[in-house]
């Protein structure tokens, strides 16, 4: 499955897994200790808010002392925190080990008690009745009625305010659900609150259980997820870049080298490649291939030259002949030189072989390319292109020139004087050789040899042992194109 997919695909796929993977593990864990931190501040903040008051409420539920509780002042001083939406306050006072729970609710206002019964508010009512009937009793000196003027004063007031607290209990409707629980804190994100419990000091214990306004702290939620985003964002951008910066830099030698592998072998050169000079695995591999590629050259170098050179001669061989032939051919042409080949054949060699044998017969072919190759110069090019038949090709600034050269051959040979059982009774040889002047556009090189091969031909028929040479005019066409009169054929290599 994996082979489907290149190796740049696999490493910027792996690597963009690995980046995601972290980044949101790491967004995560930032996301959770800022959220974390920003709750302990805003807990810190309501409990600093908080924590001045409880003492004094602590104080008031102790003595069960409502009046303290719900005066004024205390209702101003809760009015002054700022998000402070609700307070319930719920103890035991140390002295009559009875109840004790008021309430504090921003919206109205109002601070109240939330625990009258109806006997408490019948016993006020009938304590209200009974000081008022005892006001207005005849006969009570000024006083006594003073003084229950004001306890029935004090009556009415207990009883409004014991009015109220049931009035206002029974119609408080919270916009949050009250459930203090265990924790100490507790956030209710839909309803933009915190609800927070701390316990009161006082003997019997009790509760004070606020809930404040913490819509500032859940904006602050969203701000932390839009940083965190943009970071992540950011991260993800430069992780993209550095992935693929890294996969280029890995992959993109690797399709060089790979490139360079599919050029000729014989024309590569990987030490010109900067590849070479990396100290990674990529330099080591192209480094392999640099000195794999040298061996190669030499060896492909070396076997060009097996195939080209006669093993027993030391002269070129077959392989190549036409191409350097054509070549020298027309490097002559360009050069405005004249052209020689001459081809030469050893007389009656098979004879030779069949009295003195194959290794003998050897001997006379080494022999005579010696003749060959002593009598043509570096530029000039010596063919053994079968048995005991050779080619010599040469570039020749005067027409005599050639067939004097092509006469030494033959005449050298004749003077090595190698026995042989003809009626000459030595080695001889026939040579047939043909120039070309630079004009004679019209020849090609194969054209050349067959003409040079027919002077060979002729020579052997006319007796061997003789050079038979020709020069070709410069307006002279190929003989199988003789009967085409039109000069303006183009030679064909
Ligand atoms: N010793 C030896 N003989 C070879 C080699 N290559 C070819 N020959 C022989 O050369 C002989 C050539 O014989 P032919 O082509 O019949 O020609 P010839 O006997 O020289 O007669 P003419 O060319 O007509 O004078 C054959 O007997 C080949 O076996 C070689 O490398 N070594």
């Amino acid at each position: 499955m994996l082979k489907r997919f290149t190796i740049n695909q696999l490493l910027f796929v792996s690597h963009l897994m690995l980046v995601i993977i972290l980044i949101a593990g790491m967004s995560y864990s930032r996301y959770q200790s800022e959220w974390e931190s920003r709750v302990n501040h805003e807990a810190a903040l309501i409990e600093q808010s908080v924590l001045p008051l409880m003492r004094e409420i602590s104080a008031a539920v102790a003595g069960r002392n409502y009046t303290a509780l719900t005066m004024p002042s205390h209702k101003d001083t809760l009015r002054s925190i700022e998000s402070l939406l609700l307070l319930d306050v719920e103890g035991t006072s140390d002295y009559q080990d009875k109840k004790v729970c008021v309430r504090y609710f921003r919206e109205t206002g109002d601070i109240w008690r939330i625990d009258v019964s109806d006997e408490e508010l019948e016993q006020s009512r009938l304590n209200r009745d009974n000081l008022a009937s005892q006001v207005d009793a005849d006969g009570l000196s000024d006083v006594t009625k003073r003084k229950l003027a004001f306890l029935l004063k004090k009556a009415e007031e207990d009883l409004a305010a014991l009015e109220l607290g049931k009035a206002r209990t029974q119609e408080f409707a919270a916009p949050w659900p009250l459930r203090p629980n265990s924790a100490k804190y507790e956030l209710l994100p839909e309803y933009g609150v915190v609800a927070v419990q701390l316990p009161l000091y006082n003997k019997n214990g009790g509760m004070v259980y606020a809930v404040f306004d913490a819509s500032r702290l859940f904006s602050l939620k969203n701000e932390i997820y839009l940083t965190i985003a943009i970071e992540a964002s950011v991260a993800l951008l430069i992780s993209l870049l550095l992935i693929v910066g890294v996969t280029h830099w890995l992959v993109a030698p690797l399709r060089r080298l790979a490139e360079q592998m599919d050029k000729d072998i014989e024309k590569l050169n990987i030490a010109d490649m900067d590849e070479v000079n990396r100290n990674d695995e990529i330099g080591v591999l192209a480094r392999g291939l640099h000195r794999l590629t040298r061996k190669t050259q030499s060896q492909l170098k070396q076997l060009k030259h097996l195939s080209d050179t006669d093993a027993l001669t030391g002269l070129s061989g077959r392989h190549n002949y036409e191409d350097r032939a054509v070549a020298l051919y027309k490097a002559t042409q360009r050069q405005g030189a004249y052209f020689g080949a001459i081809v030469c054949d050893i007389d009656f060699f098979k004879r030779y072989n069949d009295t003195f044998g194959h290794g003998k017969g050897d001997e006379v072919i080494k022999k005579i390319a010696d003749v060959l190759l002593s009598n043509t110069r570096n530029n000039d090019l010596c063919f053994r292109i079968g048995g005991e038949e050779f080619v010599v090709l040469l570039k020749v600034y005067e027409a005599e020139n050639l067939q004097y050269i092509a006469e030494r051959m033959r005449s050298e040979v004749e003077a090595l004087a190698i026995p042989h059982v003809t009626e000459r009774g030595i080695v001889t040889l026939s040579i047939g050789a043909v120039m070309v002047p630079p004009q004679a556009k019209a020849w090609t090189y194969p054209d050349i040899f067959d003409f040079a091969d027919k002077q060979l031909y002729a020579a052997k028929h006319g007796g061997r042992n003789r050079t038979i040479f020709k020069e070709i005019g410069r307006d002279e066409l190929p003989p199988e194109r003789e009967h085409c009169n039109d000069t303006s054929i183009e030679a064909v290599d």
